[in-house]
């Protein structure tokens, strides 16, 4: 079966011009949400989802355009649907996600802790999940902003989707030499430095052969202007269907 992916954007936080940088897996009936920006409820509207069409969410970390949309997720499956959505999250997330992020908007009615608004998965890094038939997750801790975690994924043994990150060549490095990575996901910061995100000179200082194998995502309002100026990395466009 194929693994058909659909960003909902691929824009970075402060984009004007692409939705939050979140995606759709699509395996056989079931779809994966991975993050839950604010920009997701309208994506998934423009482009003619229903929230239960989404079999379950998984957060890379808590940045807005992450999970800015999950609150209007665990309503709308509440009031409109009456059922929870599954979230899956890196165990040591789940907490800082409702006490910092969720808690205010989403403490009403019976609704007092995550468990309550969603049916929370907790995954461990390093360990392999199944979410269905043919797809499977690992988290990657890779490190994006000091003192906040996030998680990149690893998917069926063969796809890495990064989450926000700065530069880790050896990961790069290590995923294709040694883990049969075929497909990288990567997002790209393209003007300024890299303080929290890799940048596209520093995607450029890689082997092309690896290059080859890279997708940008999570790009800003002046992408146009570096079409052609990408060496063989290709942007992702959102809201196009790619079979992986
Ligand atoms: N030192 C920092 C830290 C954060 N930021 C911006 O804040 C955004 C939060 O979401 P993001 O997608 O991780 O992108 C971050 C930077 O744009 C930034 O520009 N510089
Ligand atoms: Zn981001
Ligand atoms: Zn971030």
């Amino acid at each position: 079966m194929t693994l058909t992916l659909q960003m909902l954007g691929t824009g970075s936080a402060f984009a004007k011009t692409y939705f939050n940088n979140n995606a759709l897996l699509h395996q056989g009936d079931f779809t994966l949400m991975i993050d839950c920006g604010i920009t997701a409820p309208l994506a998934l509207h423009q482009l003619g989802y229903a929230w239960e069409d989404i079999d379950a969410v998984l957060i890379t970390h808590l940045h807005a355009d992450h999970v800015g949309g999950l609150e209007e997720f665990a309503f709308q499956m509440k009031y409109r649907y009456h059922r929870k959505p599954v979230l899956y999250i890196a165990e040591p997330l789940a907490t800082p996600l409702w006490e910092h992020t969720l808690s205010g908007g989403l403490s009403q009615d019976e609704i007092r802790v995550l468990d309550d608004a969603f049916e929370v998965r907790k995954i461990t890094e390093g360990t392999i999940v199944t979410l269905t038939e043919n797809l499977d997750v690992e988290l990657i801790q890779t490190p994006h902003i000091e003192g906040k975690l996030s998680y990149s994924l690893y998917i069926n043994g063969g796809i890495f989707y990064s989450a926000d990150l700065r530069f880790q060549p050896d990961l790069l490095h290590k995923l294709v030499n040694e883990r049969s990575c075929h497909t990288i996901l990567h997002e790209v910061q393209l003007t300024g430095e890299g303080f929290v995100h890799t940048t596209l000179n520093e995607l450029l200082t890689l082997p092309v052969a690896l290059q080859q194998q890279i997708s940008l995502m999570h790009y800003g309002d002046e992408k146009e202007d570096f079409v052609g100026k990408t060496g063989p990395m290709q942007f992702l466009q959102q809201h196009q269907l790619y079979e992986l």
